[in-house]
């Protein structure tokens, strides 16, 4: 079964990805939540906070995860080969504004950021008729587990040596997926947000006017840009960095798809694929720090579920879990 979109339990079909002073919707659990998962939402997200040595309670209005970052402006074109296989507003070739949000994966919102971490990449793609759709990347090319339980246990894990080796005991496949990571030193502070590749895990299907679907992965690949001018070493030199790069031109990133072949597992979020097209979907075009949307009390929220019409879930349990997670994590930041 696949999932068109807008199928959260709280019934949300998410128009924008900016909550302005109200509260966000609180997602409660079933039935999704309790077909995908072994695990509460609001579990998962106590024991995510607590391996940053966070508080369960409302503490600090930063995210659970991916708690350092902060927002850039910008647009993205498609190319044609993409409004060949999607109807989605954003993939028509006509150029829509963005939202950017380069992160640290981590729920420290102070860590230096030469600490070993994966890195964020959100964007929020604005469609003429006022909708809007998410994708979210990290520096990670395979995710290393299959179930929100299993996620929750590989967090805990990576911040505890302890228990690392009770954890890859347990999910023995994991290991090659570390070792691929590793290798494409997922984890080393980069030199800049904008020199690594972001992975968004999930598949989604384009549906084409035709009717016919394709699964799709998605990767947000650098192009090369204008390298600013000093060195940055601080606390926060990948914020200065990016500044810095921005103010002497713009950033840009290719959206690249890859099409499932035959055999591909969309539901998988581990399966590796071995694609039957890769192509160039279209480039996005970063311009500079945009004005802080959740600076006077808004919400942004990303989501990658959050799609419209033209591209469809797949019934991977990690994707549909998230909103969930995502949603519990938003009521903590507002207290
Ligand atoms: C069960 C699996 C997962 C859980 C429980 C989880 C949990 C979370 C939570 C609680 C947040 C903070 C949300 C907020 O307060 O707005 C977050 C943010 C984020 N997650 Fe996940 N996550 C999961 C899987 C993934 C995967 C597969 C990716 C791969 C791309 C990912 C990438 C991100 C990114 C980029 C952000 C930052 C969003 C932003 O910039 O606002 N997560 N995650």
């Amino acid at each position: 079964m696949r999932r068109r979109s807008g199928h959260r339990d709280d019934g949300r079909r998410g128009p924008a990805a900016v909550v302005r002073g109200g509260h966000p919707p609180v997602a409660a659990g079933c039935p999704i939540v309790c077909r995908v998962s072994a695990v509460t939402p609001a579990a998962v997200v106590d024991r995510l906070r607590a391996a940053f040595g966070r508080p369960t309670e409302p503490d600090t209005p930063h995210r659970t995860l991916h708690a350092k970052g902060a927002f850039y402006a910008g647009t993205f074109t498609a190319t044609p080969r993409a409004a060949e296989l999607s109807t989605a507003g954003h993939l028509q070739g006509s150029e829509v504004p963005i939202l950017v949000r380069w992160s640290n994966g981590g729920g420290n919102h102070r860590a230096p950021d030469k600490a070993p971490d994966v890195r964020g990449m959100s964007v929020s793609f604005k469609l003429p008729d006022g909708t809007a759709t998410d994708i979210l990347g990290q520096t990670a090319p395979r995710f290393v587990v299959r179930t929100p339980e299993a996620f929750v246990e590989f967090t805990e894990a990576a911040r505890n040596p302890r228990k690392l080796p009770g954890f890859l005991l347990r999910h023995r496949d994991a290991v090659p997926a570390l070792l691929v990571n590793g290798k494409a030193r997922a984890l080393i502070s980069p030199r800049s947000y904008a020199a690594v590749p972001y992975f968004a895990v999930h598949a989604f299907r384009w549906v084409a006017a035709d009717g016919t679907g394709s699964w799709v992965r998605y990767v947000l690949r650098p192009q090369s840009s204008t390298d600013p001018e000093g060195s940055f070493e601080g606390r926060d030199r990948l914020r200065e960095e990016i500044v810095a790069r921005l103010a002497a031109g713009p950033v840009t990133f290719t959206l690249e798809v890859s099409v499932a072949a035959d055999g591909d597992d969309p539901n998988d979020p581990m399966s590796v694929w071995k694609p039957r097209e890769v192509f160039d979907a279209g480039t996005l075009t970063i311009t500079g720090p945009a004005d802080d949307p959740e600076a006077d009390g808004g919400v942004v929220v990303f989501d990658p579920t959050r799609v419209v019409d033209g591209i469809e879930l797949s019934e991977d349990p990690i994707l549909l879990f998230r909103p969930q997670a995502y949603a519990e994590s938003v009521r903590r930041r507002l207290g």
